[in-house]
C-alpha cells in the first residue's frame, strides 16, 4: 500500500511555489509577510540561544541541498553563530534554489523540512547519547568518591544558610545562592544569577570572616558565641555553596557552621556518603528518563472544538469518535500498537486502578471498533488505552519516529467538570506537550482562558490549534483577535505564535478508516485532492468532513482544489512544528535536568575535590613538618633512655657504696669507742657492780644502736638526695609525662632498735670487773719510773729487772730474816692484799667498761655487726632507689614507644593523605573534563558541523 497520499500532501502540487502568497501566510499573522513562511524558535524558558537562532535561521534560508559538511568551514559555520535578526525573518525560497530533475520546489521544499526534522532529531541523540555518557562517568566518579571517603574521610566546607538577606549582601538583594569567592578560580559554579534567582531558600554560603558584610547581619552575642573554627574545616573564605551535595543540617538553634564544626569528621563524612548515594540513585533515574523514548502530548480543549478530529488528521486515520455533539467522556491515549505486541484493540482501564498492560486486571480489552461506544458516557472507567497500527512511514509518523515514541492523548471537552481534571492530568511530569484546540468560530470560552491561564503558568508554552479555520469567512480578523487572546493568556506562547499557534482545518485531512489493516496508509493510493475521484481522499479514506466535491465548472473546482491543497499544507505545517515542539519540549523536560543537575553536582564535585585536594596538599605538609619535629625527638629519647638508665645505674651504686662504707665506718669507730666515751652510768658502789656491769652494757649497746640509728638517719638524707636527682633526670627527660612517686623517708629502716640487745648475749663475768692486763700494763709503767729508782738504791742491781715489787719483797725478806720476814710477812701480805683489793675495787669503773667494750666488740665481730648493718642499710636504700629509677625506666620506655607509635602513625597518615591528594587531583581534573563535557551539550542549537551543512 503506498503512503504516498500522505506524504506527498505537500509535493503533489507541482509548480505553485510561485503562484502568490498561500492563504496561510497571506491571513497568518499580520506581521509576518506575503510568501512567509513559519519560523523556526526555540522554546523553552530562557532568551533564544544565537546557535539556535543561527539553526533556524540555516535551515529557513537553506536550499534543502545545503553545503557538504565537509567542506564546511569553521569560520563559515561561525558566521551564522552570531544573532542576525534578519535571518529568523519568513523569507522566500531563494530562486537560485536547485531543484533536482522533474521535482518542484515545493517537493524539495518538504524534503528540506524532512531533512531539518531530521538534523533535530539527529542532534537529540547527539546530546542524549552524550548526557548518558556524562551520567556514566559521573556515576563512577561519585563511587570512587564514595569509596575514598570510606578510607579518607572528605572533608566537607563549612557553610551557614543566611536566610534574610541584608542590604550589602548580596548586593542585588537577592536571597539565592550566590557564589563570592572561589578557591578555584578556573572553574566556574553553574549558578548563574538567572538560575540562580530561581531557586529559593537557596544556601549561601559561610561568611563568618571579619570583614564580610553579612557579619553586620549578626548580633553581637551571635558574633562573640560564634565557635572558632576548627583546623581542620576549610575556613569560610573558601567555603562555598553546595548545591547537591548540600548535607542539611538543621539542628535545634545551631547555624550549619556551628553544626559541621561540631560534628565529628567521621559523622560528616557518613553525611556526605548518604547524599553521595542519594545523588547516584538520581543520576541513575535521569539516565532512564532521557532513555525512556517515550512522550505524551495532550490534546485538550473546548467541547466540540475538533479535537478528536485533529487527533485523527494527526494519525491519519479515524480511530477516535468525531460527533457534532459533545462526545468524548473519557482520556483516549492512542499509543502505537507495536506496544501491544502489534494488536489493535482497547484497553479500558478500571476507575481506581493503575494501569498495567500486563496485568488484565486492571482493564477491560474491546475491539477498536467499540471505541466510540466506549467513549460516550462511560463511567465505570477512567481512561482508554487505544493501541493502533500506525501507517505513515517512520519519516512522517508521530506515533513513532525513530528518536521518540509520542502517544497522543484526546482529553474530554473542557467545561466546568473536566476542567480541574484535565488540568491536574496536564501537569503530570509526563506529559511533555499541551495542545489546545480551539474552535475559530467559538473562540476562548472562560473554561479555556482558565484552562490555558494556569497551564501557561506550568508549562510556560502551548502548542494552540485554532481548529474548523474553514468556516470562517474574515480569517485575517479571525486570526487577528485569536492571537490578542492568546498574548493576553500566554505572553510567552505567543512570542512564539508562529510555531506556535495554528490556524488549520482538520477535516481537511484525508483519514483511513480504523482497523482497516495497518501501514497501508488506510487513505490508499492518490489522495491527492486534485483528483477528480471522488477517491481523492484515499480509497478507505474519508472525504472531508462538511465538504462536497466542487462541481460548480473548472474554475471554481480549481479554487476549491487549491483551497484543500492550502488546508492540507497549513496542518503539515503544524505537524513540523508540533515535532519539533516536542523534540525540544524533550530536550527541556527530559535532557535539560539531566544537563543542569549533572553541572550542579560535577560542580558540588570539583569544588568538594579541589578542597580535599587542598586540604590533603596542608596535611601532607603539616605531618611532614610533624615528622621532621619527630625525628630528633625519637632520636633523643632513645638515648636518653640508654644513658639515662646507666646513669641511674651509676647513682645508685655509688651512693649505696658510700652509704655502706659510712655506715661501716660509723659504726666500727663507734664500737671502739664505746669504752672511752662518757656513757652516763652512775657507779653505785661496789655492792652493784654487777647492776653497774649491766647497765654499762646496756649503755654501751644503746651508744652503738645510736651510732647506727645516725648511720641510717645520714643513708635516708643520702636516699633523698638520690631520688631527687633521680626526678630531675625523669623531668629532664620526660617533662610533664614523669610521673613522680610519693616518697616518704620517714618510713625507712622501720626495724626495732632494740634488736641489738636481744642479739648480743654478753655476760657479766667476775674477771670483768679487773682489768688484770690494765692493771699490769699500769705497774709497769709504775715500776718503770718510780719504783726503778727505790730499788736501785734499796735492793741493788738485782732489784734491777727484777719482777716488781714481789721481788723487792723477797729481797727484803732476805735483809731481815726468814722469821722476821715471817712475822712481817703475814700481815705484810694481808694487807697487801687489801691494797690489791682495794685497788682493784677502786678500779672496777674504769675496769670495767673497757672489759666490756672488748668483750662487746669481740661479740660484735663474731655476729658481724657492721657489716650486717652497713649491708642492711645499703640494701634498703637500693631498694628505695629503685622504685623511682624503675618508675623512670618505664617512662622512658613508654615514651620511646609513643614517639615510634607516633612516627609510625603519622608516616602512615602521609602515605595516606598522599594517595588522597593524588585521588583528589584527578577528581578536580576529571570533573573539570567531564563538566566540559557536558557544557558541550548545547540543547539550544544545532551540534558542531550541522550549521554548516545547512549553510545555503
Ligand atoms: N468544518 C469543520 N468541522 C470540523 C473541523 N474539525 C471538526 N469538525 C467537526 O466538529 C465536530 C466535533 O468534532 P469532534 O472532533 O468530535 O470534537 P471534540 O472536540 O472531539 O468533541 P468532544 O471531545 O466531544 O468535546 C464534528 O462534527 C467534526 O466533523 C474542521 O476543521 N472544520
Amino acid at each position: 500500500m503506498s503512503q504516498e497520499p500522505f506524504s506527498g500532501g505537500a509535493s503533489s502540487s507541482a509548480g505553485d511555489s510561485s503562484s502568490g502568497p498561500s492563504s496561510s501566510q497571506a491571513r497568518g499573522n499580520p506581521s509576518r509577510p506575503p510568501n512567509a513562511r513559519p519560523t523556526y524558535v526555540t522554546v523553552g524558558s530562557g532568551s533564544t540561544s544565537a546557535s539556535a537562532a543561527a539553526l533556524t535561521a540555516m535551515l529557513e534560508s537553506d536550499s534543502g541541498y545545503g553545503g557538504s559538511i565537509m567542506g564546511d568551514s569553521v569560520a563559515g559555520a561561525s558566521q551564522h553563530r552570531g544573532w542576525h535578526p534578519g535571518s529568523t525573518e519568513d523569507m522566500p525560497t531563494p530562486s537560485h534554489t536547485p531543484v533536482l530533475a522533474g521535482e518542484t520546489s515545493e517537493a524539495s521544499e518538504s524534503e528540506r523540512r524532512i531533512l531539518a526534522s531530521h538534523v533535530h532529531q539527529l542532534v537529540y541523540n547527539q546530546n542524549r547519547v552524550a548526557l548518558g555518557r556524562c551520567i556514566n562517568r559521573t556515576v563512577e566518579a561519585l563511587q570512587e568518591l564514595q569509596r575514598k571517603n570510606a578510607s579518607w574521610p572528605a572533608h566537607y566546607p563549612s557553610v551557614q544558610r543566611v536566610d534574610t538577606p541584608t542590604a550589602s549582601y548580596p548586593p542585588t538583594g537577592r536571597t539565592g545562592l550566590t557564589r563570592t569567592q572561589s578557591d578555584t578560580g578556573d572553574f566556574d559554579l553553574p549558578i548563574s544569577p538567572s538560575n540562580a534567582s530561581t531557586r529559593p531558600n537557596i544556601p549561601k554560603r559561610a561568611l563568618t570572616s571579619s570583614g564580610e558584610d553579612i557579619a553586620e547581619a549578626e548580633s553581637s552575642s551571635a558574633t562573640r558565641n560564634r565557635p572558632v573554627p576548627e583546623p581542620r574545616l576549610i575556613t569560610p573564605q573558601i567555603a562555598q555553596e553546595f548545591s547537591i551535595l548540600k548535607l542539611d543540617l538543621k539542628l535545634g538553634g545551631l547555624s550549619q557552621t556551628e553544626l559541621v564544626h561540631s560534628l565529628e569528621k567521621q559523622s560528616i563524612a557518613s553525611l556526605l556518603d548518604g547524599k553521595i548515594s542519594q545523588s547516584i540513585r538520581h543520576l541513575l533515574s535521569l539516565r532512564e528518563r532521557i532513555e525512556d523514548t517515550s512522550s505524551k502530548v495532550l490534546v485538550t480543549g473546548d467541547l466540540n472544538a475538533g479535537k478528536s478530529t485533529f487527533c485523527n488528521a494527526l494519525l491519519r486515520k479515524k480511530v477516535l469518535p468525531e460527533d457534532q455533539q459533545p462526545c468524548t467522556s473519557i482520556f483516549c491515549e492512542v499509543l502505537n500498537a507495536s506496544e501491544n505486541g502489534g494488536v489493535e484493540e482497547v484497553h479500558a482501564v478500571h476507575k481506581g486502578k493503575l494501569y498495567d498492560r500486563n496485568d488484565e486486571s486492571t482493564y477491560d480489552v474491546y475491539p477498536l471498533k467499540d471505541l466510540e461506544k466506549l467513549v460516550v458516557d462511560n463511567d465505570r472507567h477512567s481512561q482508554a488505552k487505544v493501541y493502533v497500527r500506525d501507517i505513515r512511514s517512520i519519516d512522517e509518523s508521530l506515533l513513532s519516529n525513530g528518536v521518540v515514541d509520542i502517544s497522543i492523548i484526546d482529553a474530554p471537552g473542557l467545561n466546568k467538570d473536566s476542567l480541574k481534571t484535565t488540568a491536574v492530568f496536564a501537569r503530570q511530569e509526563e506529559i511533555d506537550v499541551v495542545v489546545f484546540v480551539v474552535s475559530a468560530e467559538n473562540h476562548f470560552t472562560l473554561s479555556a482562558k482558565e484552562f490555558i491561564w494556569n497551564a501557561a503558568h506550568e508549562k510556560a508554552y502551548i502548542f494552540i490549534v485554532v481548529n474548523r479555520f474553514d468556516n470562517i469567512r474574515d480569517q485575517a480578523r479571525c486570526q487577528r483577535m485569536i492571537l490578542e487572546q492568546v498574548a493576553h493568556l500566554s505572553p510567552r506562547t505567543f512570542k512564539e505564535s508562529a510555531e506556535l499557534v495554528h490556524f488549520v482545518s482538520s477535516n481537511a485531512i484525508p483519514t483511513a478508516l480504523a482497523g482497516r489493516g495497518g501501514g497501508g496508509g488506510g487513505g490508499g493510493g492518490g489522495s491527492d485532492p486534485s483528483d477528480d475521484d471522488v477517491d481523492e481522499y484515499g480509497g478507505d479514506g474519508e472525504r472531508p468532513k462538511g465538504r462536497e466535491p466542487d462541481s460548480d465548472g473548472p474554475g471554481k473546482k480549481n479554487k476549491g482544489k487549491e483551497k484543500e491543497k492550502e488546508r492540507i499544507q497549513d496542518f503539515e505545517n503544524l505537524e513540523q512544528s508540533l515535532r519539533r515542539f516536542v523534540l525540544e519540549k524533550r530536550s527541556r523536560s527530559k535532557l535539560a535536568p539531566a544537563k543542569t543537575y549533572l553541572l550542579n553536582v560535577l560542580s558540588d564535585i570539583h569544588t568538594l575535590a579541589a578542597v580535599n585536594r587542598d586540604v590533603a596538599q596542608s596535611e601532607i605538609d603539616r605531618v611532614t613538618r610533624e615528622l621532621q619535629d619527630l625525628e630528633p625527638l625519637f632520636e633523643q629519647s632513645v638515648k636518653a633512655r640508654a644513658e639515662v638508665s646507666d646513669e641511674i645505674d651509676r647513682t645508685i651504686e655509688q651512693t649505696c657504696s658510700e652509704i655502706y662504707s659510712h655506715t661501716r665506718s660509723s659504726l666500727s669507730a663507734a664500737i671502739a669507742r664505746v669504752a672511752e666515751e662518757d656513757l652516763g652510768v652512775h657507779y653505785p658502789g661496789f655492792l652493784s657492780a654487777f647492776q653497774y656491769a649491766e647497765d654499762i652494757k646496756l649503755a654501751m649497746l644503746d651508744q652503738i644502736s645510736t651510732a647506727l640509728t645516725s648511720c641510717e638517719e645520714a643513708a635516708r638524707q643520702r636516699t633523698v638526695q638520690g631520688v631527687s636527682s633521680i626526678k630531675a633526670l625523669g623531668l629532664l627527660h620526660l617533662g610533664n609525662e614523669y610521673v613522680d612517686m610519693n616518697f616518704r623517708s620517714d618510713v625507712m629502716f622501720r626495724r626495732r632498735r632494740d634488736a641489738l640487745v636481744r642479739e648480743i648475749d654478753t655476760e657479766v663475768e667476775l674477771w670483768d670487773f679487773f682489768d688484770l692486763s690494765g692493771l699490769l700494763h699500769r705497774q709497769e709503767k709504775v715500776a718503770g719510773t718510780s719504783m726503778a729508782l727505790t730499788a736501785v738504791g734499796v735492793m741493788g742491781s738485782r732489784m734491777v729487772g727484777g719482777v716488781g715489787w714481789v721481788d723487792g719483797i723477797i729481797g727484803a725478806a732476805r735483809v731481815m730474816g726468814t722469821r722476821g720476814i715471817r712475822t712481817l710477812v703475814i700481815p705484810g701480805m694481808v694487807l697487801a692484799v687489801i691494797a690489791a683489793a682495794t685497788y682493784a675495787v677502786s678500779q672496777i669503773p674504769t675496769a670495767l667498761p673497757r672489759r666490756l667494750s672488748t668483750k662487746l666488740s669481740a661479740e660484735l665481730t663474731t655476729i658481724d655487726y657492721v657489716h650486717q648493718n652497713s649491708d642492711r642499710v645499703a640494701k634498703e636504700v637500693r631498694k628505695i632507689l629503685r622504685f623511682p629509677a624503675d618508675n623512670l625506666r618505664v617512662g622512658l620506655q613508654r615514651s620511646v614507644e609513643k614517639l615510634t607509635a607516633r612516627r609510625e602513625e603519622t608516616t602512615k597518615v602521609r602515605g595516606e593523605t598522599e594517595v588522597a591528594r593524588k585521588y583528589f587531583g584527578n577528581l578536580v581534573r576529571e570533573s573539570g573534563e567531564i563538566r566540559g563535557a557536558v557544557q558541550s551539550v548545547d540543547l539550544e542549537g544545532p551540534a558542531p558541523g550541522i550549521a554548516g551543512a545547512y549553510e545555503s
